[in-house]
């Protein structure tokens, strides 16, 4: 292998508590907040192409004109104790929040910025009472930070001269400054999703940020970073020259999910998703597929049948209201998770062969595994091939607790009968193993 001093400093995944926790969470939120849900994906009144939180750059508006939308923000519906119960009802166990996007505007009181809430007439700290609302639904918080930042002068695309690498050493004290306050004035953060780290500039400081990640763990041990952050000394990113992960899980995820689980390669990840295709802030005009529940509920089995958590992001609008498709995707979302929620909490892949009608669980608590129907056939006879030395002793419908037909095929296929019937969500029935042996045992009457 080849000598590094940046690359990834552990093999295999983290071992810990903290990072067992972030594997059982199964369903998170991603919230998308800033100036640009003001705009909404419109300037001077037409309709911008692109995402929304992107405008200022595919709009190419003129910096301060942009900026200047810092005298607008003042989003006096803005109402975290309301945003937490919604992300509760919907099952949410963690919520990603952006505290800065690329347009550098702050959402917390930095020191090292002139451009936050305090110089917006709100002029109150937005994350304090966000995290404060969240972690009393007992919802872990985990901050969005972009390294890129459109604003601060000292930004480089590139580090092409001696005053290139002045500036951006500057910005890269800035960084490390900034999110030193996140660290310390929210001490509850889990972790933070890094983005913005694409760019020549930070793929030519792979040992910056290989001792900003050190730094930071070492301020809040446990915390979990994605691979998004990191880049090797030689611009290796999420994978080091030895094509090792550098981060606690793979964070390539976004708006895409695995299609086989050989493309996990056995990491930890997460799936980042948005309703219609690719807005993450406020677009007053969604254009394009916009997702159903029932869409959004498949992801997520998808996603923890291949062992990884699901994040729903929503996109508040510039008053710090929700629009109404947000809001009732996440009653629909929280009503199917009432009644089904075992087979995602702390659940992951199972030991059986994936199946056309939809995506087998198991949960690492009850031990029980999960079929989660999607594709109904016609016949309503759902195929299960049981794994080697391995028998069904239950099959029931969760919720109703309904016992179902189970019928022999041959060798280790079986059928499950599913009942009729029109449904809107898709249906789980929990499937209660033991091994062969146990199941003699069980066959033999007491003497
Ligand atoms: C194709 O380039 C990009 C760059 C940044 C993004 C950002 N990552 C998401 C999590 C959002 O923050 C989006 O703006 C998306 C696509």
């Amino acid at each position: 292998s080849i000598p590094l001093r940046h690359g990834a400093h552990r093999i295999g995944n983290r071992t810990d508590s903290d990072m067992a926790h972030w594997r059982d969470y199964g369903l998170g939120q991603f919230i998308h907040w800033g100036l640009y849900a003001i705009p909404g994906g419109f300037w001077h009144g037409q309709p911008v192409n692109g995402a929304a939180e992107w405008i200022r750059s595919s709009k190419k508006v003129d910096p301060k004109e942009y900026d200047a939308l810092i005298s607008q923000f003042n989003p006096v519906k803005y109402d975290p104790v309301a945003w937490a119960l919604m992300a509760k009802n919907m099952g949410t166990k963690y919520v990603t929040f952006t505290t800065k996007h690329h347009d550098g505007f702050c959402l917390w009181p930095s020191k090292y910025s002139d451009f936050t809430i305090m110089q917006s007439p709100w002029k109150k700290d937005i994350i304090k009472p966000f995290v404060e609302a969240y972690n009393k639904q007992g919802i872990d918080v985990y901050l969005y930070f972009s390294i890129m930042d459109w604003h601060n002068p000292d930004w480089r695309y590139e580090l092409k001269t001696k005053s290139d690498s002045v500036a951006f050493d500057r910005f890269k004290e800035f960084t490390k400054n900034q999110l030193t306050e996140l660290l310390t004035l929210y001490p509850t953060t889990k972790g933070l999703w890094f983005d913005g780290t694409w760019d020549k500039s930070w793929k030519a400081s792979g040992a910056f940020s290989d001792e900003l990640e050190q730094y930071l763990k070492k301020l809040r041990p446990g915390l979990v970073i994605g691979s998004r952050l990191r880049a090797d000394e030689k611009g290796n990113r999420h994978l080091d020259a030895n094509g090792r992960l550098m981060g606690d899980y793979h964070q390539v995820w976004e708006r895409k999910i695995p299609e086989t689980i050989a493309e996990v390669k056995g990491y930890d990840w997460e799936c980042v998703m948005t309703v219609p295709e690719n807005q993450w802030g406020y677009n007053a005009r969604w254009s394009g597929h916009v997702k159903s529940s029932s869409e959004i509920i498949e992801m997520l089995a998808n996603c923890v049948s291949k062992g990884g958590n699901f994040v729903l992001n929503f996109g508040p609008k510039g008053d710090g209201s929700f629009r109404e498709e947000e809001i009732r995707l996440a009653k629909e979302i929280g009503n199917w998770m009432a009644v089904n929620g075992e087979a995602i909490y702390a659940a992951g892949q199972s030991d059986f062969r994936k199946e056309d009608w939809g995506y087998y669980t198991k949960s690492k608590t009850s031990g029980k595994t999960y079929m989660v129907v999607f594709n109904t056939p016609v016949t309503n006879m759902l195929k299960v091939n049981i794994p080697k030395n391995q028998k069904i002793a239950s099959q029931k419908l969760l919720g109703s607790k309904q016992v179902l037909p189970l019928e022999h095929i041959e060798g280790r296929m079986h059928y499950i009968r599913l009942p009729g019937g029109v449904r809107q969500q898709p249906a789980v029935i929990e499937l209660q193993l033991i091994s062969d042996d146990q199941k003699k045992e069980l066959d033999v009457p007491k003497t």
